[in-house]
């Protein structure tokens, strides 16, 4: 190993907790860390063949998309040696998901993500057994690789607004799939590009000449060994983006393709041989698979965030500017209280959204298995708190990856950062799977019915706390603790939700259409969903760390305690303006809030190494000049540039050709 950084060396000595503790904790235990080391030692195995060449940032796009195969590949056999899979559901598929998230080294996506993240779920849970035979084994082998044809050019919010269709022919019990319109092509799948033959294409079913809403079918879209597109079959990429520039993301239209009957995914709808249309029990299933990518976004939120922040903390603790006392030496960055602010806030982010990921992968199964069972009770609150969580997790991880990115100073700007790349696609996380305003809205849907029946209606466990809160002996006196200002946040969720249902009421009383309220009160309803999930990540993360506090030792449990406390004071700070709307909390008490959270930056900094360190991201993954785990940072970034295609000639072309005739006059 290189020879480590003074400062960091210094920092890792003061850190207060074992740090192999931490980072079995936030794996789940001391198996799960081993078993992610094993995957990532099988792909560090391929470090040669994986780590070569010339950085990414300077390939054209077809080079780089030809990497990212070359490099998939790799990965591939790999996950195909590591995984057997014998059951297929999704509550065993995620460990095949954080497989290939975890040890995905691709920083810029992969042309292979979507067949993971999506075409292989929907199979398992829209599949019926005899089509899972089919085309599982195949799938996991790769011997078939799929994409989620779903968004279209002209709507991806409004799926019900899709264009594409699937015609039901009696005569050859086949399906025709066609795009009548341009904006009726698929647009945005990734991997659609140039490498997927398969697509989960979602289209409108017409059966007996009447229209039955989406439904998803499984399309060959090239030939499986000349990789040439069918007859019928017209794509190709969609062309470059802000980031995830290596997921080759597609288009995709059809003139009259015709495939059998049974490449429809009929595990809740069917259509007969005779065409006979049968009903799915509810007509939201087929948005399960949505749902259970927005549970796995909020992890990888976490993951993203975790990357950012593990280089901006120790880039902190190396870089040295200005001097806090006149004579005395420069300050490390990570001095400054302005730094830990952007910083500390963010690592306790790390945890909150953790443990929140986790509740609602719980309540996911919770919930999932009910569904099996024919019970839909608790679905709606299911997509209500996936909705919220996954907006508000992608919105946080975006946001504070930036921070994390400005923290770094102009060193932060540079690609051999990998702060860009990762604000990228912690962004793109904002928009697909759902647009998160579109996703909150979502929320506030649910929750003003839940509203409007609370004295009615039993309450399911996320919005128990309305009920509370509203009850008419409830005190609301503040209290400047955790519990207080949890108590808070609950309060302001409540009153807002209920502020939007008298809104929309008096605005419907008052003539104006349910639709024109909606749309009119909208601002606030976004602005609710957001505090209701605000509010249920704070509680979260105080309710599951006090559980799990005993279980780890006392230096651990202080420190976790202490990421708790800030991000809660920190959050109350962020909002202190809904709280003096809605709460009974004082200017003191925000006074006394800015002080808590100072002295907990203080509190957190001798341990701000050992916690990213305990994340324990290996350098290949991160893949930044300014955090690898040696903090070598300076030595990083010149032998990095050394890499750039310019620096390979002394002078370059264009001097002679140009620049000299034009600094002579001669142009
Ligand atoms: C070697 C391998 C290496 C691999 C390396 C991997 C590397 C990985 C690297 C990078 C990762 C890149 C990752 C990229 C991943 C990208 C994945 C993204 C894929 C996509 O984006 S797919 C497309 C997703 N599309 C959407 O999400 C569309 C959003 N729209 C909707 O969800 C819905 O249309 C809507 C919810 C907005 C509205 O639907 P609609 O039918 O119109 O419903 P409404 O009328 O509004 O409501 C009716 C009623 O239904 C309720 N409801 C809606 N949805 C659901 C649901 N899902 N479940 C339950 N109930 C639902 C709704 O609340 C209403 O209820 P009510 O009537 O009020 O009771
Ligand atoms: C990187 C990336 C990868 C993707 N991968 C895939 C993929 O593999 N497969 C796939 O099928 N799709 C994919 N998508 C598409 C993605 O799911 C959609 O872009 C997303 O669902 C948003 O839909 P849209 O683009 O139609 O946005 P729009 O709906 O057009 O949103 C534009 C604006 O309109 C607003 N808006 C829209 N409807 C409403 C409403 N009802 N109320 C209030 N405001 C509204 C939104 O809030 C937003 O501000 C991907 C997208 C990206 C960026």
């Amino acid at each position: 190993m290189n020879k480590v950084n003074e400062d960091l060396l210094r920092e890792r000595s003061k850190c207060t907790f074992n740090i192999e503790e931490l980072t079995h904790f936030l794996d789940g235990g001391i198996e799960v860390t081993l078993e992610r080391k094993r995957r990532e030692q099988a792909v560090l195995s391929k470090r040669e063949e994986l780590f070569c060449g010339v950085p990414d940032e300077y390939l054209s796009h077809k080079e780089k998309y030809e990497n990212s195969i070359r490099k998939g590949t790799i990965l591939f056999k790999i996950l195909r040696q590591i995984y057997n899979m014998e059951n297929s559901n999704l509550s065993d598929y995620r460990n095949v998901l954080n497989g290939v998230l975890g040890a995905s080294i691709s920083q810029d996506g992969s042309p292979f993500g979507l067949h993971y993240i999506m075409f292989m779920p929907v199979l398992i849970s829209q599949a019926d057994e005899e089509q899972k035979k089919k085309w599982v084994d195949r799938a996991l082998n790769c011997q078939i690789i799929g994409t989620y044809a779903q968004t279209e050019l002209g709507h991806g919010t409004f799926i019900r607004g899709l264009e594409t269709t699937a015609t039901y022919d009696l005569e050859t019990q086949e399906f025709i799939l066609h795009s009548p319109t341009l904006t009726s092509y698929k647009w945005w799948p990734g991997g659609l590009g140039q490498t997927a033959n398969y697509c989960i294409v979602v289209a409108q079913l017409y059966t007996k000449g009447k229209c039955r809403g989406i439904h998803p079918f499984i399309v060959q879209v090239r030939d499986e060994e000349t990789h040439e597109p069918l007859p019928g079959i017209k794509v190709g990429e969609i062309g470059t983006k802000m980031g995830l520039n290596s997921v080759n993301n597609g288009y995709l239209g059809f003139d009259h393709v015709r495939i059998p009957r049974t490449n429809m995914l009929m595990k809740h709808a069917k259509v007969l041989e005779d065409g006979t249309y049968i009903k799915s029990k509810n007509n939201k299933l087929i948005y399960g698979t949505m749902v259970f990518v927005r549970v796995i976004i909020v992890f990888d939120s976490v993951n993203y965030l975790s990357k950012a922040v593990t280089i901006a903390t120790r880039f902190s603790a190396v870089r040295r500017q200005s001097q806090l006392k006149e004579g005395e030496p420069e300050l490390q960055i990570l001095d400054y209280v302005t730094q830990q602010e952007m910083i500390f806030t963010a690592i306790a982010g790390c945890f909150a959204m953790k443990f929140n990921a986790r509740r609602l992968w719980d309540t996911f199964n919770g919930i999932n298995t009910q569904l099996h069972e024919g019970n839909f009770e608790r679905l709606g609150e299911l997509h209500a708190l996936a909705c919220c969580l996954k907006a508000v997790s992608t919105a946080d991880a975006a946001r504070f990856t930036e921070r994390c990115r400005l923290a770094c100073g102009g060193h932060g700007y540079m690609h051999s950062s990998n702060l860009p790349l990762t604000y990228a696609l912690t962004t793109a996380s904002c928009t697909y799977e759902g647009d998160n305003t579109v996703l909150l809205l979502q929320t506030a849907r649910f929750l003003l019915k839940v509203w409007r029946e609370i004295d009615t209606v039993p309450v399911t466990p996320t919005i128990a706390y309305l009920k509370t809160v509203s009850s008419p002996g409830f005190q609301d006196k503040w209290e400047n603790s955790i519990k207080g200002i949890v108590r808070g946040f609950q309060i302001v969720s409540m009153k807002k939700i209920s502020s939007c249902v008298e809104i929309m009421t008096n605005k419907i009383m008052s003539g104006m259409s349910q639709e024109d309220a909606w749309n009119t009160t909208s601002i606030q309803l976004v602005s609710a969903a957001e505090s209701h999930c605000r509010a249920i990540v704070l509680s979260t993360f105080h309710e599951d760390l006090s559980k799990m506090s005993s279980t780890v030792s006392a230096p651990l449990a202080e420190v976790l305690q202490q990421l708790l406390e800030l991000y809660t004071v920190y959050w109350a700070l962020e909002k202190y303006g809904d709280l003096l709307l809605y709460t009974s909390i004082s200017k003191t008490d925000i006074e006394y809030l800015r002080r808590w959270l100072v002295t907990l930056l203080g509190k957190i900094r001798p341990n701000a190494v050992g916690l990213v360190d305990g994340f324990d991201i290996i350098d290949e993954m991160l893949d930044s000049t300014l955090g690898a785990y040696d903090g070598r940072v300076y030595e990083r970034l010149m032998a990095q540039a050394q890499k750039s295609p310019l620096n390979a000639d002394t002078v370059n072309k264009s001097f002679h050709k140009y620049l000299k005739p034009f600094m002579k006059g001669k142009l």
